[in-house]
């Protein structure tokens, strides 16, 4: 049976991206789409500035988008994917959550909650037990997981795989592409021929998020990492795929090779949507690249390459397709392992 799955805030840029996603997904099958009140009501093709790569897929095109209420949302849809402004998703959210829905949600708001996990399968799944502890503490049958912030996402696998080093300081500054700022985040009078060094609040998600992803989940709370992180973030004219350029130091020596295939070999999941491989790391200088590598396993994929030791410790690239892995990716990941484990 499948398992029957909607998303709020459909007609979006990550809203597009879930559609285009689930088009012949193996588990899921797509039962509401919603958005604000002035598109509910219309067609999913007269609501959605479609701009994805690929057409609306033909029975979504045809979908009623409804108000992004509980009452709108049929009886039998089991999971939800929340692609809201996250002003928006921490107002609406607990009413889903209220009426017994498990939101996969990519909005920002209580990422950081004690009692949310912020989860990417292959890194922590183990925190989706947290969910427990959320039941109990806001009395609700539903459940919300998050994914982390994009740029966060970018950097974390290949974190994890140092990890067996004793990571002890990370610095880090993104390229990131303009993509991750909504279609109406930056003009192009703004970005052409520029660069902004500035991208509100990015860094501090940047140095929050990754700490508690790597953080150890007790069974009650999860502490987050000791290492230090610091980032830079950067806004760029690149459409998708966020670039970050890494220094990261361990308690124990690393060399680039050592480091590298401990990348490499960092293990995968079994999941519908995920990449064969986690991460796939480059020799040759010069990549990855936004434009060649963003589409790595389908846009899951992690790339990393200019692996280097430095006085202080490690230097290398970083990639990932920032509205796919960094986004609706992050977040249908999310919702496979929810069903695998049980969840839904
Ligand atoms: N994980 C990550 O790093 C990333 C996360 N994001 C996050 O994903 C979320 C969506 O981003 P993005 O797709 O770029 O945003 P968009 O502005 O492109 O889309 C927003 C969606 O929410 C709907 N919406 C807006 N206001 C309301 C409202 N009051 N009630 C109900 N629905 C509403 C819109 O509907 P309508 O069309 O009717 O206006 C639209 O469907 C944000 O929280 C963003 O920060 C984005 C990129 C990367
Ligand atoms: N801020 C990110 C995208 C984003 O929306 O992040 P978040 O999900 O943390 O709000 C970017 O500009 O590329």
């Amino acid at each position: 049976m499948p398992v029957r799955v909607g998303i709020l805030g459909a007609t979006g840029a990550v809203g597009q991206r879930f559609i285009q996603l689930l088009d012949d997904h193996p588990t899921f099958e797509l039962a509401a789409v919603t958005a604000s009140e002035s598109s509910a009501g219309k067609t999913y093709r007269d609501a959605a500035k479609w701009r994805v790569n690929t057409p609306i897929p033909d029975d979504v095109a045809s979908m009623t988008v409804v108000e992004t209420d509980p009452s709108s949302i049929p009886d039998d849809v089991d999971l939800l994917f929340s692609s809201l402004p996250s002003g928006v998703a921490a107002e609406v959210e607990p009413a889903f959550l209220e009426a017994g829905y498990v939101v996969s949600s990519n909005s920002s708001n209580d990422r950081m909650a004690d009692d949310v996990p912020l989860t990417i399968p292959e890194i922590n799944p183990g925190h989706l037990d947290l969910i427990e502890v959320q039941r109990d503490a806001r009395g609700w049958d539903g459940a919300l997981v998050k994914n982390p912030n994009c740029s966060t996402i970018t950097m974390v696998p290949t974190l994890a795989a140092l990890d067996q080093f004793g990571l002890e300081s990370v610095r880090v500054s993104t390229l990131q592409a303009v993509s991750g700022a909504g279609y109406s985040g930056v003009t192009s009078m703004e970005i052409i021929d520029n660069a902004i060094p500035h991208i509100g609040g990015e860094e501090a998600k940047m140095e929050t998020e990754s700490r508690k992803l790597l953080g150890t989940f007790d069974g009650t709370e999860v502490d987050l990492h000791g290492m230090e992180v610091a980032a830079s973030c950067n806004r760029i004219p690149t459409l998708d795929g966020h670039l970050e350029n890494v220094f990261a130091e361990t308690a124990a020596d690393v060399s680039p090779e050592e480091a590298a295939a401990a990348m490499r070999e960092y293990p995968g999941v079994d999941l519908p949507s995920s990449p064969d491989q986690l991460i796939h790391v480059f020799e040759a200088f010069g990549r990855p690249q936004p434009r060649m590598d963003r589409g790595r396993g389908d846009g899951m994929q992690i790339s990393a390459g200019g692996l280097q030791a430095t006085d202080a410790g490690l230097k290398y690239n970083c990639l990932a397709h920032n509205t796919i892995r960094g986004a609706a990716g992050a977040s249908l990941l999310n919702g496979e392992l929810l069903v695998e484990e049980g969840w839904v």
